[in-house]
């Protein structure tokens, strides 16, 4: 089985790219800074310049997408929290009261939130994205959360909500998540997709206690026996979340039209796995923001050989990890743009 999406993503490995590397990396040696002084900010700024295929390259505008979404295996009892607290959270976050708000305002970020598949009745509010595919994905412990075509709608609506991010002037998407459970998701996705062993991947989420997490591990091997070897898409509709479909949808979508994609914590990373799997040429668009203080996280970013950029202890997910790195992005465009070379400033370069 697979999907019937194709994802057109510009893959960064042509001549043409050679070449404006060359010349982001020439105008990035030629700032006033020794060789390599502004460290990981070269990078962001490399990224950044040649994602958007151009030597001067614009962060101007950043969204932040909160994919909301109910797991089946919450009734196994895997989350110190209980599954309502997903519907509480989205209308905390239309009230403007949730972290990933507040932090967002902080740094000039909008907040879109979305519910991809809460199991409540929203009915026809004001501000929420009405995208539920389903009102909860199906037990994964038991049978496969999703089938295809809930799969399939969930990253069609996904990518959409990219495409429409770029079209409203976005050059960078961060993308957040809620759901309780929905660490067991992630980690039965890690350990599907990336091989890491459950022992490892399952960490304590909400916050479970002993008792809670062997609890948890034991529920997560049963799902997991339940299954052999799975591509990305039948391990997203086996074990996935509606919301991590979407999120993946909408990373790929935003590599399309060529924006910097904010991967959030170990959720978001989940989502960006199984999107790197079925389209590799997304990991080039990605910039993992922070090192989550879940366990499993670690796994996850060494599976996909990837450097966050913070490390603060969070675990709260709803991207707020994300959030706080738009402003990095903006000051490697800033050096970038702003910076004076040393032919302009009449500084001597590098000693012969
Ligand atoms: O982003 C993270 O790294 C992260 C780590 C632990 C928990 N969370 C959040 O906590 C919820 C899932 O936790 P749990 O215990 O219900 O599986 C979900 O709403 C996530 O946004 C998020
Ligand atoms: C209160 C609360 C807020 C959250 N935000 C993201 N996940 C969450 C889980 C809980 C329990």
């Amino acid at each position: 089985m697979d999907t019937t999406l194709r994802f057109d993503i510009l893959p960064q490995d042509t001549p043409a790219h050679d070449a404006l590397r060359q010349t982001l990396q020439a105008r990035i040696d030629g700032k006033t800074k020794p060789l390599g002084a502004l460290g990981r900010l070269e990078d962001l700024a490399l990224q950044l310049g040649l994602i958007q295929g151009r030597p001067d390259p614009v962060a101007r505008q950043a969204r932040v997408i909160v994919c909301a979404g109910d797991h089946g295996i919450a009734h196994e009892g895997v989350s110190a929290y209980p599954q309502e607290v997903t519907w509480q959270m989205v209308m905390n976050f239309l009230a403007g009261g949730a972290a990933v708000n507040v932090l967002a305002r902080s740094v000039g970020m909008e907040v879109q939130v979305v519910d991809a598949g809460v199991a409540h009745d929203f009915g026809r509010i004001a501000g929420l994205v009405h995208a539920k595919v389903a009102p909860g994905t199906a037990n994964s412990a038991v049978q496969p959360a999703m089938t295809a075509a809930q799969c399939d709608a969930a990253l069609a609506r996904g990518r959409a909500l990219a495409h429409q991010a770029a079209e409203a002037g976005c050059q960078v998407l961060a993308l957040g998540e809620m759901g309780i459970a929905n660490t067991s998701a992630a980690s039965l996705l890690l350990h599907k997709l990336a091989g890491v062993p459950l022992e490892v991947a399952t960490g304590r989420g909400t916050g479970v206690d002993d008792a809670g997490l062997a609890r948890k591990r034991a529920v997560l091997t049963r799902a997991a026996a339940r299954t052999g070897t799975l591509g990305a898409f039948d391990a997203l509709c086996e074990y996935g979340g509606l919301e991590i479909a979407m999120m993946a949808g909408a990373m790929l979508g935003a590599a399309e039209r060529r924006l910097l994609v904010l991967v959030d914590g170990f959720i978001a990373s989940s989502a960006l796995l199984a999107a790197y799997r079925l389209a590799p040429a997304v990991r080039d668009y990605a910039v993992f923001a922070h090192q989550s203080a879940e366990a499993g996280h670690a796994a996850l970013l060494q599976a996909l050989q990837a450097r966050p950029l913070l490390a603060l202890d969070l675990r709260l997910g709803e991207g707020t990890g994300a959030v706080l790195a738009w402003p990095l992005v903006q000051a490697a465009a800033a050096f970038l743009d702003g910076m004076a070379s040393f032919a302009a400033a009449g500084v001597s370069g590098q000693s012969a």
